[in-house]
């Protein structure tokens, strides 16, 4: 619970805080400027001076003026606390769903941060923020009518607590009749539409009657669940108004008395407090409503709150830094298992700047392993994997290399979208890496869709080679890229890729031509010693 206020308090900005504190305490008034305005108007009783009249009517109208202005106030105010705390949620979570390797499936982070987020924002963010307004809704009143006759304020402070009451005790019967409701509905609409669809089987089946007479009931089930369920809640009004005959009613009687009887009460006094309980049953309900959605919300707010808390500082700005230079990438002692499976052990290799180095081995050897290892996707159980430049050793991060895989990711949107990323790049370089990669006939607002349903596979490669280009990266992991191409795009995509002054390492099952590299990684499947030539 204290760790979820933590979290939550990252996102809530402090002067919009300070603001509804403000504005919570404001507005309290609503419930009080009708009663007020009666009291004086009581008190005023027999009154001829014109001036004080027009006083009375003046600052009657301020105080609804004042009210008004309240009101616009605070919801302006918890509508932009809302609007701040959930951009700062969205933001951080789209970082973290788009930056690091979580436990959700891609489906599911999408539904966290569309359905999720929006339950989390109207079903509790907007109830916690309700409940001290109506606190405040209901405590100002309360404190005026004690201030006024403490007997007379208990009394009907009291009686407005209890006017929910009959609400809480057929809740039970109305969210029954509210389930049950829904249930009905949904077997309605596959019934009758089952009927309607297979009309044809039900006639030349001869059980058009019955088939009727089947849905005519599921009709009638639906319509009595609509009909239970507005009685009962017709039923919860009535007793609340009952109830609201009794609880206040008596107090005002036993007012009566007081005033009769010679007590310290004004009739102005019992009739201001009389109309302002009238107006206190709302805030405790609207209260115990935001508690009961706030409750519903435990899954899911725990399910936003623990994504959240474990986010420790995303550096996102250096990774927009050009890429390291180097004199060699470095695999030292390189040691993986998975479980039994020892996939490498004490492997080291060093790959000169520019060296095009081709992994090959049987299916399960470890080639993409590897390449996850120097992406550091997967973990080394020991050993290092690091970038030498001048006898300095650095670790690799993902602005210094590029992948190419079989399935490139292409975004909805144009050419020149999909290749910049938002990144700021001039016409010049995106028409020369066009060139480059033999796409010119796309112009730059060539709109992609689906995933590049409109681009064939091998243009789809030649995208991603585009956009590794504009990154002027000095290292590209080549995975499998050619396996899904015919040969002779498979040939002009390696050509291209092998044209490039860089290092390359390529995983590759079927390779023609294995003269244009200058080393070959050989992997032996469950080897304990990499050979390579
Ligand atoms: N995340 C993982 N968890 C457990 N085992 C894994 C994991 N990744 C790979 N392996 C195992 O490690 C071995 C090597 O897998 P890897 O994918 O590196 O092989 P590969 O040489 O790329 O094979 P292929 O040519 O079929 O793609 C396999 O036995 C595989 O089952």
């Amino acid at each position: 619970m204290w760790t979820d206020i933590k979290i939550l308090n990252q996102y809530v900005p402090k002067r919009k805080l300070i603001l509804f504190i403000i504005a919570t305490f404001s507005n309290a008034f609503l419930n009080l400027a009708t009663a007020l305005i009666i009291q004086q108007a009581t008190e005023m009783q027999g009154e001829n001076s014109v001036h004080k009249i027009i006083v009375f009517g003046l600052s009657s109208m301020l105080l609804y003026a004042y009210v008004a202005i309240s009101f616009l106030f605070i919801n302006y105010i918890e509508t932009s606390l809302v609007y701040s705390v959930s951009i700062g949620m969205k933001k951080t979570l789209l970082k973290i769903f788009t930056f690091r390797k979580t436990e959700f499936k891609n489906s599911e982070k999408i539904s966290i941060l569309t359905n999720d987020m929006q339950l989390f924002i109207d079903r509790f963010l907007m109830q916690i923020l309700d409940i001290p307004i109506y606190i405040i809704m209901f405590g100002v009143p309360l404190i005026y009518m004690l201030s006024q006759n403490w007997l007379m304020g208990l009394l009907f402070g009291i009686g407005s607590i209890t006017l929910p009451f009959p609400q809480i005790l057929l809740n039970k019967k109305l969210s029954d009749w509210g389930k049950q409701l829904s249930e009905k509905k949904a077997v309605l609409l596959q019934v009758t539409s089952d009927e309607i669809n297979g009309r044809t089987t039900i006639i030349y089946n001869n059980s058009l009657t019955f088939m009727l007479k089947y849905g005519e009931k599921k009709i009638k089930d639906s319509e009595n669940a609509w009909l239970w369920s507005n009685v009962w809640l017709q039923i919860a009004l009535a007793f609340s108004m009952l109830l609201k005959g009794v609880v206040q009613i008596v107090p005002f009687i036993m007012g009566f008395l007081m005033i009769v009887h010679g007590g310290n009460l004004s009739f102005a006094v019992l009739l201001a407090l009389f109309l302002i309980s009238q107006q206190m049953g709302q805030p405790i309900q609207q209260i115990l409503l935001a508690f009961s959605r706030v409750q519903t919300m435990k899954k899911v707010c725990t399910k936003i709150f623990n994504i959240l808390n474990d986010n420790q500082e995303i550096s996102i700005s250096n990774l927009s830094d050009s890429p390291k230079d180097f004199e060699s990438l470095v695999i030292r002692h390189l040691s993986k298992s998975f479980g039994e499976i020892q996939i490498f052990d004490n492997f080291s290799y060093t790959i000169p700047f520019g060296a095009k180095i081709l992994i090959k081995g049987k299916s399960g050897s470890g080639k993409s392993t590897l390449l996850k290892l120097i992406t550091d996707d997967l973990q080394t159980d020991q050993g290092e994997i690091f970038l030498q430049q001048h006898e300095q050793k650095t670790t690799l991060s993902p602005k210094d290399f590029g992948v190419i895989n079989q399935e490139p990711f292409i975004f909805n949107g144009s050419l020149t979208y999909n290749l910049c990323l938002e990144q700021a790049f001039t016409k010049k370089e995106l028409l020369e890496v066009l060139e480059a990669v033999h796409l010119e006939e796309f112009s730059l607002d060539y709109l992609l869709i689906n995933n590049g349903e409109n681009l064939s596979g091998g243009q789809k490669i030649r995208l991603e080679l585009a956009r590794f280009l504009l990154r002027k990266k000095k290292l590209l992991l080549v995975d499998e890229v050619t396996a899904a191409l015919d040969d002779s795009t498979a040939k002009a995509v390696r050509s291209l890729i092998y044209s490039l002054p860089i290092t390359i390492i390529e995983v590759a099952h079927h390779i023609d031509d294995e003269s244009r590299y200058d080393d070959i990684i050989l992997l032996e499947r469950r080897g304990t010693d990499e050979s390579y030539s």
